[in-house]
């Protein structure tokens, strides 16, 4: 059997070991001849409910892959602090009823999120027998729903086998559609998305395409959208999302943790992919034609997570910290860990 090119690609990057990464555009380490520089002509503003700035600059550098029209890269222009932000957002705030997660079918799950769930069995690390009521209650409720799995789960083991949430519209990964159900896209995070959708729109009547994108960022709407968790080993197939019913809005995707290799194409396997490293806090949006490439990743980039996510001591003073786990928690899950969080507008 032929293999595509996508796949091809995807099977370098996954057996390569160590890495190749000689032909991959890496924004962090020099200017690259693949892309082009952008210059952004609307401002990232911080969304007006973040009291801290999100933002380290306003019109961050930005560039588009000259192969790849409308994939859009601005390398990472966010704050330390927005970044500990985005992660609890992460782990914290979107992984909870009514939002979906991979274990929804398996485990009957509670209201608070895994990641506090398993904070708060370590801290107590009491033996079962000395467990109030409370207490069991909480860990009944990571009790197995199907056959496959006769035990309760613990919440440090069910954290790892997290791999997926979804925000907004439920997107079914069996049927592969849209459900009806919604649950509300976290204000914060749409607002921020907002924000990118804005920055990245090409201003009024200019046609060329090194000034942004053409869709309207002021329409833009998050209305669904997915958390992806990988480890190290995770990889995410090559693939077209093309459920929304509507596709002429920007795709916007958000890195946070490890780095990884992420491989954009065309609309069929057969176009050779252009591997590109993303590091934690880089913006990729897939506007116009690149909306409908093919896209995955093959593989994660192991001890890449920045200091200031994987101190145990950074963020102590951060906005809210006092809301969430001691920071040192966030620390040891993104020092083995890639978080990808994206948004769609659908209609
Ligand atoms: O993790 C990534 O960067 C890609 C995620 C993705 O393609 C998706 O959720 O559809
Ligand atoms: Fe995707």
């Amino acid at each position: 059997m032929i293999q595509t090119a996508f796949r091809q690609a995807e099977k370098k990057y996954k057996r390569g070991q160590p890495p190749d990464l000689n032909n991959a555009v890496d924004l962090a380490t020099s200017a690259n001849e693949a892309v082009r520089d952008i210059q952004l002509a609307y401002d990232l503003e911080s969304p007006a409910t973040t009291t801290f700035p999100l933002f380290r600059q306003r019109r961050p550098p930005a560039y588009v892959l000259r192969d790849h029209p409308g994939l859009l890269l601005i390398p990472n222009p966010f704050t330390d602090e927005a970044q500990r932000w985005l992660a609890r957002k992460c782990l914290c705030d979107c992984p909870r009823p009514p939002n979906r997660t991979n274990l929804d079918a398996f485990f009957s799950l509670p209201s608070e999120s895994l990641f506090e769930l398993a904070v708060d069995a370590e801290n107590r690390s009491q033996p079962i027998v000395n467990r109030s009521q409370a207490d069991i209650q909480r860990s009944d409720v990571t009790l197995p729903k199907d056959k496959f799995y006769t035990q309760p789960g613990s919440p440090s083991s069910l954290l790892e086998r997290q791999r997926w949430c979804t925000l907004g519209l439920q997107y079914n990964w069996t049927t592969k559609e849209y459900d009806r159900g919604s649950s509300p896209f976290d204000h914060e995070l749409d607002s921020l998305m907002r924000a990118i959708a804005i920055a990245i729109t090409r201003p009024n009547g200019t046609s060329d395409p090194s000034t942004g994108n053409e869709y309207n960022g002021n329409s833009f709407a998050s209305e669904a959208g997915i958390i992806n968790y990988y480890d190290e080993r995770a990889t995410m197939a090559g693939h077209v999302d093309k459920t929304e019913e509507k596709m002429d809005a920007p795709l916007i995707s958000l890195s946070i943790g490890l780095s990884c290799v992420y491989l954009i194409g065309g609309t069929t396997r057969d176009t050779e992919p252009t591997p590109i490293v993303l590091h934690s806090g880089d913006i990729l949006a897939m506007c116009g034609e690149s909306r409908m490439a093919y896209h995955g990743v093959p593989l994660v980039l192991a001890d890449t997570t920045p200091k200031f996510l994987s101190c145990p001591n950074a963020g102590v003073d951060d906005y809210a910290a006092a809301m969430y786990p001691e920071w040192h928690y966030f620390a040891e899950y993104l020092a083995n860990h890639r978080i990808n969080c994206n948004a769609r507008k659908c209609s």
